[in-house]
């Protein structure tokens, strides 16, 4: 397990647009992904504005980013948090709908050429669950707000978005 976050960027004043897309499987390590999300994005972009979309499953994460990236440009974010937390069972279909949802937020991130923020997490148990979404050492919810924070930053300031 990676033993630390991204460091803590100066909170700065860019009016960023971040789009929060998470699933609603396994409630509550999800829930506890965006509310640390939100909370650490609320402490280094004050100024950013914030949208939060649910949906089912961590499957329907993609197709949802795909459409949120569609929109005129002035209402497109500048980055896309996706947030899930898919737990193992006993056949291969947490391991399938892992794999190819990381295929396709890499995908929609090279097509739109716009930061996707991958913590769709494929786990193995509660206890890991528990570790990475409710605690605080290595809470990937923060972790992500972090990553969405600079990265929008750089393509706002930076980088082209052609
Ligand atoms: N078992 C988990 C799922 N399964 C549901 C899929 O994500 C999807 O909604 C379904 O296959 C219909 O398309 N989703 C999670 O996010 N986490 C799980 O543990
Ligand atoms: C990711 C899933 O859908 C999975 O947890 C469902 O469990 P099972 O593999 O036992 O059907």
């Amino acid at each position: 397990m990676s033993t630390e976050l991204p460091r803590r960027q100066r909170p700065t004043g860019t009016r960023a647009k971040i789009c929060i897309v998470a699933s609603e499987y396994n409630e509550q390590y999800t829930q506890a992904l965006v509310d640390n999300c939100s909370e650490e994005l609320a402490a280094v972009l004050p100024s950013a504005r914030l949208e939060v979309v649910r949906v089912p499953g961590a499957f329907e994460i993609p197709v949802t980013i795909k459409s949120i990236l569609s929109r005129s440009p002035e209402k497109r974010p500048d980055a896309v948090v996706a947030l899930g937390v898919i737990l193992r069972g006993s056949t291969d279909h947490a391991d399938l709908i892992g794999s190819t949802i990381t295929q396709a937020l890499m995908q929609l991130a090279l097509e739109f050429t716009t930061p996707v923020i991958h913590e769709v997490l494929l786990l193995n148990d509660e206890k890991q669950a528990f570790a990475r979404c409710i605690a605080s050492q290595l809470n990937r919810g923060r972790e992500a707000a972090r990553t969405a924070a600079r990265m929008a930053e750089l393509f706002i300031n930076s980088l082209s978005r052609q």
